[in-house]
C-alpha cells in the first residue's frame, strides 16, 4: 500500500490558520476528515480577504437561480468595483493596497444582511447576491453600499488617511424562469460598465426586472439547442 503524503495539506491548513486533531493523538479517520472539510473550505475561499471566491460565488448564484425559477421571489446580482485602483498602488504600494481590498471587502460583508452573499470575483472586484431582494428596494441597497465606501476612510499602515469609492453594476433575476450564471453575471457586469463611463462612484441598475428571455435563456428553458422562432 502507499503511504499517503499528508504533510504538505497539513502545512497548508496550518499556515492559514484551520484548528487540525493531532496525527499521532487523533483517529487516522477524523484527522482526514478534518483535512478533507479544511482544504474545501480553503478551495471556496479568496486567500487575501477570507471572503467566498469566485468558484464559490459561482455555486450560490447557480443555487439562487434555481431559487428564483421556483418561487417566483426577486434577487440582485451586484458587482462592485473599486474605482481608479491602479492610482491607489502606484502612489501608496502594493501592499497597502492589499490593505484597501481587504478593508473594502470587510465593509461590504457589513452592509449586507447574513442571508446576502459577498464574494471577492478577482482584483479589486467584488460581487453579491441578494436573495429575496425586492425591485423596489435593489437601488436604495445599493446606493447604500456606494455611501458606506465613500464615507470611511482608510487608515494605511503609514497613518495617512485615504478614502476610495466604487462603482456598482447590478441585475435582478430573471423571475419564473431558467438562467444561467453567467448571463445574469454579464448583465450586472454591462451595469458596471455604464457606472464606470458614466463617471465612477455611482450605482447603475438594470432598469427593469428582465421578464422577457434571451433566446439562450429559452434553450435552456426549454432544453433545445438551438432556438426556433416558431417556438415563440
Ligand atoms: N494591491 C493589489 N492590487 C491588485 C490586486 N489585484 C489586482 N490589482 C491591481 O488592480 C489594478 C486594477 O487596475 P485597472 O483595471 O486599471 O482599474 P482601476 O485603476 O481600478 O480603474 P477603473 O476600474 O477603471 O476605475 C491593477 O493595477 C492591478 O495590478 C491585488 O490583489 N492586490
Amino acid at each position: 500500500m502507499h503511504e499517503l503524503k499528508l504533510e504538505q495539506a497539513l502545512s497548508l491548513l496550518q499556515h492559514a490558520g484551520y484548528p487540525l486533531p493531532s496525527l499521532s493523538d487523533a483517529p487516522v479517520q477524523t484527522v482526514l476528515q478534518a483535512l478533507i472539510d479544511g482544504l474545501c473550505d480553503l478551495s471556496l475561499r479568496d486567500a487575501l480577504t477570507g471572503l467566498p471566491n469566485r468558484r464559490h460565488f459561482r455555486a450560490v448564484v447557480e443555487r439562487e437561480i434555481d431559487r428564483v425559477a421556483r418561487t417566483g421571489e426577486s434577487a440582485l446580482l451586484l458587482v462592485i468595483d473599486i474605482d481608479h485602483f491602479k492610482h491607489v498602488n502606484d502612489t501608496h504600494g502594493h501592499a497597502a493596497g492589499d490593505l484597501v481590498i481587504q478593508t473594502i471587502g470587510q465593509r461590504l460583508a457589513e452592509c449586507v444582511r447574513p442571508m446576502d452573499t459577498v464574494a471577492r470575483f478577482g482584483g479589486e472586484e467584488f460581487a453579491m447576491v441578494l436573495p429575496n431582494c425586492h425591485p423596489a428596494y435593489g437601488e436604495a441597497v445599493a446606493e447604500r453600499i456606494r455611501r458606506t465606501v465613500e464615507g470611511h476612510a482608510i487608515r494605511l499602515p503609514s497613518g495617512q488617511e485615504i478614502h476610495v469609492t466604487v462603482s456598482v453594476g447590478g441585475a435582478f433575476a430573471p423571475q419564473w424562469v431558467r438562467s444561467s450564471a453567467a448571463l445574469w453575471t454579464e448583465r450586472a457586469d454591462l451595469q458596471l460598465y455604464c457606472a464606470k463611463t458614466e463617471g465612477r462612484n455611482r450605482v447603475c441598475l438594470e432598469q427593469s426586472v428582465v421578464s422577457s428571455v434571451s433566446s439562450e435563456e429559452k434553450c435552456m428553458l426549454f432544453g433545445v439547442t438551438t432556438w426556433d422562432d416558431s417556438l415563440e
